[in-house]
């Protein structure tokens, strides 16, 4: 199932915040978007995710416009995780994360038990959500998602809360998930993870799309410099990189 965005325009606040950005991403990849802060790329991902209304353009699920598509279809299709870690509802972990099921209407044991073993987080299942750390609610509103199988997953920023060993647990997760063929689409400020683990990036900068493609041309220096106006060099091998500023 094809997810894509064609000439996107998004406004907020009255203020044009995304411009002509047309990107077809591809299921059974991972999708980083990247760039500076307020370049648009949390508000492209609230689009993708049909949460942000185009002021032009369209984005497009399976061949049709999103706002076409039937809302249980677009609620199985496209599991969304917030950038900020809010939890709306004091109920226990195991409840929280069963609330992916929704769109399915079932009950989904397996998929939730298969979400909570792959966040590990088989310790809180009891514990109500309010009393957890701010990596641990991440880690169980990114399993309510999991539990939910979209075909895609959209996160924005959701390794920006976890520690080493959880960021390394979760990339080779999403890995996983990608290669049985769901499209993993990623917000990530961390350029060297979006370089060392993203099939492809794309790199927005003031509201534009100024890069798209494999890591190592997308991430080039020159880019960086254009973006984040830093002189970056890239050091390492590939799949192992470090980027020095
Ligand atoms: N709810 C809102 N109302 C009005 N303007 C908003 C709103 N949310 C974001 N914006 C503006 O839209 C632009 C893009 O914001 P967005 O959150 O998409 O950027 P971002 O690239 O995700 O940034 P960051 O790296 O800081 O999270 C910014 O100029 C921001 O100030």
């Amino acid at each position: 199932m094809t997810l894509g965005a064609q000439d996107l325009s998004l406004d907020r606040g009255g203020k044009r915040v995304l411009c002509d950005v047309s990107v077809r991403l591809n299921p059974g990849t991972i999708t980083a978007i990247v760039g500076p802060n307020g370049a648009g790329k949390s508000s492209l991902l609230l689009a993708l995710a049909g949460l942000l209304e185009p002021a032009t353009g369209r984005v497009n699920l399976d061949g049709r416009g999103l706002q076409d598509s039937p809302a249980r279809k677009k609620a199985r299709a496209l599991g969304y995780l917030p950038q900020s870690a809010e939890i709306a509802w004091d109920v226990a972990v195991e409840t929280l994360i069963a609330l992916g099921r929704l769109p399915h209407r079932d009950r989904g044991t397996a998929a939730i038990e298969r979400a909570i073993a792959a966040l590990e987080l088989q310790e809180f299942r009891k514990r109500p959500a309010s009393r957890l750390s701010g990596g641990e609610r991440a880690r169980v509103l990114l399993a309510r998602v999991l539990a939910g199988e979209p075909q895609w997953i959209l996160a924005d920023e959701p390794l920006a809360a976890l520690d080493l060993a959880h960021q390394l647990n979760l990339i080779t997760h999403l890995k996983a998930c990608a290669a049985q063929g769901q499209g993993v689409v990623i917000v990530l400020h961390d350029l060297a993870l979006a370089m060392n683990h993203a099939d492809r990036v794309v790199v927005l900068s003031k509201g534009g799309l100024i890069a798209d493609g494999p890591p190592a041309d997308a991430l080039s220096e020159s880019v960086i410099k254009q973006a984040w106006g830093v002189n970056g060099s890239w050091i390492g091998e590939q799949g192992a990189r470090a980027l020095v500023i």
